[in-house]
């Protein structure tokens, strides 16, 4: 049998979705199962399967609602500041806490604070009370027969006090569906374990696991199983017997070890194989015993979305409901983005308040970058009819954190350094509800995003090759007639990250060249690029004699990579990069790396708070230990220009 599928199909998403409900409806795997009966203090984040109805009222006595004296109001009737009354403890009054029965006889309570004792037993009061005044009637907050909740309601906190005080301790919920999550391919291993090359840390279903419980389900993780047909088939059987619904993870595309549609085939239907997504393309969409069985794709952003998208539906119509909206925001998109006619894409974006307006830029679009979700704060989905954004258009972006972080998120575009990471750590414990954002796309690219309105700062090291001096050339030219400042975050060695040991005895730039070396570029416009370029023209080298000249990556943490892989020989970076992945480093420069800052949002809180962050001793000790870091002019005004 030829178990390899190379044909999927391209399902738009909303039909693969209704079909599938409804073929689920239409077999029964959507129904709830059998009522489970729990104690209501269990029962937060439950579903009620049947109305709950009170049993008593609450409170199910006339009670005092006020510390004082229980009166009748009869006898009160008449008093007033010029004709005050008098009463008498035992006779006409009882003295009452809140919460107390009322005694026969009274119909009021008046509260101590207007009673003026006379001596022991007998008091005056200067206004007549209304009946029934502070007094809370039995039903009041719950009548017995009254229904407290109805069914399919998923429970919150106060809800289980309305229940409670309507004297039921059990209801009949919904069980919540147990879903099998299999783990499959022979390169997983768990984690934690030791990593040789071809292993894959089996993450995918703890992932999965979080959303099931976060949707009101039961994650059942298997083993991981091995491609191996046989085994999968037993595997999956038994989880379509245990589960109530079973997601296998991986195996969804056409590689020769990718079965997943083909043993949901053999062992029930498959609905959909192929929906016109991304990612999630593979998904694959079945049914086994009457039971949803869902294929779901392997790289990590594939898996979430599709999850998302065809799972967490089935999970929640499981427990009679439909999964609420994502808030949704209006955003302004920073720069073009293209994506294929035919397809819904799903971007994930990060956003921030630059202005009157909120700024969105997509992250990298791999469907294996879970970090792309990690730094997400929203997803912007193109629609499969539209060809994508032009810079600067509106769009509606699905927010994956709350508007309130977004709009105190301080937006820093421009070159990488990991002191911003130490500084968005800090900002975030001295001021708990700040955010530092940072996008990664060179100096030049930093100062081109201020000029368009996108961000409030940047980070930027431009050497001027005339003057020696760094960043101010760059601003009067890029932000000539715009008012900013430029601020010190600190001062860096710059210089050639090499292997351990640095095997080939490089010494410095001319090296490269003369030993025909693999070398790992950084992107145009990148500071660190333009370093390089002046180095090479020092030395009389012309850039095509460099191998690898034209390899580019984005940060310096990237290139420290690719070292390490060994995949390049070196690339110019910074020491603390370097040192962060246990590789030599040998000096270049002393560089200065600056924030350029736009001078409206200098004043603002935006600004102020990294400033301070930057001033505190604590911080500069941190980077300083990075190695490679000196901070004697952090926070320093290095320059302004006014508009
Ligand atoms: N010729 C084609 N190749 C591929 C296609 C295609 O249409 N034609 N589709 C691509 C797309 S799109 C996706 S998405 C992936 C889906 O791959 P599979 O579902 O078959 O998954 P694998 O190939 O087994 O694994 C892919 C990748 O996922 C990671 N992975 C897998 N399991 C886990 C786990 N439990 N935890 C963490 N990470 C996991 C792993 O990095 C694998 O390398 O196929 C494309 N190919
Ligand atoms: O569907 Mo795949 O998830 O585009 O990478």
């Amino acid at each position: 049998m030829n178990k390899r599928d190379v044909y999927l199909e391209d399902k738009p998403l909303q039909q693969a979705l209704e079909e599938y409900l409804a073929h689920l409806a239409g077999v029964g795997g959507l129904d709830p199962g059998e009522n489970e009966i729990i104690p209501v203090e269990e029962a937060a984040g439950r579903v009620t399967a049947v109305p709950v109805f009170a049993r008593s009222s609450s409170p199910h006595y006339h009670a005092s609602a006020m510390d004082g004296v229980a009166v009748c109001a009869l006898d009160t009737f008449g008093a007033s500041e010029a004709t005050p009354k008098l009463l008498t403890m035992d006779e006409n009054a009882v003295i009452v806490d809140t919460g107390d029965p009322i005694p026969p006889g009274c119909d009021a309570v008046i509260m101590i604070e207007d009673v003026h004792f006379i001596d022991e037993k007998t008091f005056e009061i200067t206004s007549g009370a209304v009946p029934w005044q502070h007094m809370r009637e039995i039903g009041e907050d719950v009548v017995a027969t009254e229904m407290i909740v109805p069914a399919n309601h998923r429970l919150r906190s106060f809800d289980l006090g309305g229940i409670l005080a309507g004297g039921v301790t059990e209801i009949a919920v919904h069980p919540k569906p147990k879903v099998g999550l299999m783990p499959t391919g022979t390169e997983l291993v768990q984690p934690g374990a030791e990593l040789k090359p071809g292993d894959i840390i089996e993450y995918n279903t703890r992932v999965l696991g979080a959303m099931v419980a976060e949707w009101g389900g039961s994650p059942q993780r298997l083993e991981i199983t091995a491609d191996n047909y046989d085994a999968l088939k037993e595997r999956l059987q038994k989880a379509v017997e245990e589960c109530d619904i079973v997601l296998i993870n991986a195996g969804s595309s056409a590689g020769r070890e990718d079965f997943t549609a083909q043993l949901i085939a053999d062992l029930g239907r498959v609905l959909t194989h192929g929906v016109a997504i991304k990612p999630g393309k593979p998904v694959v969409l079945g049914e086994i015993q009457n039971k949803p069985v869902v294929g779901v794709p392997g790289y990590p952003v594939s898996a979430v979305l599709a999850a998302d998208l065809f799972v967490k539906p089935v999970v929640y119509a499981k427990l009679g409901a439909v999964p609420p909206q994502r808030e949704k925001s209006e955003a302004i998109v920073s720069r073009k983005i293209v994506s294929p006619m035919g397809t819904e894409e799903f971007i994930r974006v990060k956003l921030g308040k630059v202005g009157e307006k909120i700024v969105c830029t997509p992250i990298s679009r791999g469907a294996g970058v879970i970090m792309s979700m990690v730094r997400a704060d929203g997803m912007l989905r193109v629609s499969g009819l539209s060809e994508g954004y032009k810079a600067g258009q509106a769009v509606q972006v699905e927010l994956m954190r709350p508007l309130e972080e977004v709009n105190e998120t301080t937006v820093i575009i421009g070159s990488h350094d990991i002191a911003l990471d130490v500084l968005a750590n800090h900002l975030r414990k001295r001021f708990p509800s700040a955010t530092l954002s940072s996008a990664h796309v060179g100096s030049l690219g930093g100062l081109n995003a201020l000029k368009r309105g996108e961000a409030h700062c940047a980070g930027t090291h431009l050497l001027d090759e005339e003057t020696g001096d760094y960043n101010v050339s760059y601003i009067n030219r890029f932000l000539a007639g715009q008012s900013v400042v430029l601020v010190n975050l600190v001062h860096r060695e710059q210089g050639l990250i090499v292997a351990p040991g640095n095997p080939h005895q490089i010494r410095g730039v001319d090296d490269l060249a003369a030993k025909r070396l693999n070398y790992v570029n950084r992107q145009r416009g990148a500071g660190t690029r333009i370093l390089f370029d002046y180095k090479l023209k020092q030395n009389g080298i012309a850039p095509d004699v460099i191998q690898g000249y034209e390899r580019e990556e984005y940060t310096h943490m990237a290139v420290a990579a690719a070292v390490a892989s060994g995949s390049a020989d070196a690339g110019m970076g910074i020491r603390a990069a370097a040192l962060a992945l246990e590789l030599d480093f040998v000096p270049v420069v002393e560089e200065r790396y600056d924030l350029c800052i736009l001078g409206e949002y200098f004043n603002t809180p935006y600004i102020q708070r990294l400033l301070e962050v930057m001033a505190e001793p604590q911080f500069q000790q941190d980077v300083f230990s990075l190695g490679g870091y000196d901070l004697r002019d952090c926070g320093k005004i290095m320059y302004e220009s006014r508009s």
